[in-house]
């Protein structure tokens, strides 16, 4: 209640909280707020609901990878010293893995590879990180170009939306990070390339093949719908 009175105490004073912007005050205890600073709440509880499943499901992994070496070494035949080393190295690994995944990102952490794609504010990259010898797609995006072309907001729902839908159409967002002159956007790589690409190598698609693409992206764009986001068709297309 006090929280809430202080809030619509400072919504009558013009630009007191950014929050007060979204507040009709005809009622004193209910909070009006905006479409998009509802947006914006349901984004940060997805991202904050996402955050912990993805640490209950690594806790739970970490156990049943224990179980299952335990089971193994139950069955064979070690002694009960060797056992213990076993176990104790799978801890080591495991707290030096925790290490790693709490350490914040950075362009140094990957090893740039080959250019596969130009975005409209930069190059996509093949990278390696160091640590993992994984591979993923880096997309690089001047912030100066965004800010001159009044993409910021795009590129920010661009990011959140990729962070937030857990899909099987969507591709998956590794984690991002900037420095002084860019933004990057660390990708799961998908080596099958993009539609134009295979649109430019086939010509025309079979019935079938049109079939199966226009149902994978109908699912795309149905899962970035149920997160209350909207895809933007290429402006090209519009007179
Ligand atoms: N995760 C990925 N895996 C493999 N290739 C990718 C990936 N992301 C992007 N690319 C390649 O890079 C190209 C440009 O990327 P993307 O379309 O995301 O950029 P963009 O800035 O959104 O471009 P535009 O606004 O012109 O659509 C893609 O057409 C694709 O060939």
């Amino acid at each position: 209640r006090s929280w809430l009175q202080k809030l619509q105490k400072d919504k009558a004073r013009p630009g007191a909280s950014p929050l007060g912007a979204g507040m009709a005050g005809d009622d004193e205890d209910e909070p009006v707020l905006s479409s998009a600073t509802k947006q914006k709440v349901e984004a940060a509880k997805q991202c904050i609901e996402n955050h912990y499943k993805a640490q209950m499901r690594s806790l739970q992994e970490r156990k049943e990878r224990r179980w299952m070496l335990e089971k193994k070494l139950a069955d064979a035949d070690v002694s009960e010293e060797e056992q213990n080393n076993i176990l104790k190295d799978l801890e080591k690994k495991e707290t030096e893995y925790m290490r790693l995944r709490r350490h914040k990102m950075g362009v140094d952490d990957f090893e740039l590879l080959t250019i596969i794609g130009r975005g409209a504010f930069g190059e996509v990259r093949l990278c390696r990180e160091k640590a993992t010898s994984n591979v993923y797609a880096m997309k690089k995006l001047k912030k100066s170009e965004m800010l001159r072309r009044g993409q910021v907001e795009h590129v920010r729902a661009e990011r959140n939306l990729l962070a937030e839908v857990d899909s099987a159409y969507i591709v998956k967002l590794y984690c991002s990070f900037q420095d002084d002159e860019f933004l990057y956007l660390v990708m799961e790589y998908l080596p099958g390339g993009d539609m134009m690409t295979l649109l430019m190598r086939k010509d025309t698609l079979t019935e079938d093949e049109s079939s199966f693409y226009v149902a994978e992206t109908i699912l795309a764009i149905e899962s970035i719908h149920k997160h209350n986001y909207i895809h933007r068709y290429c402006n090209r297309l519009t007179p």
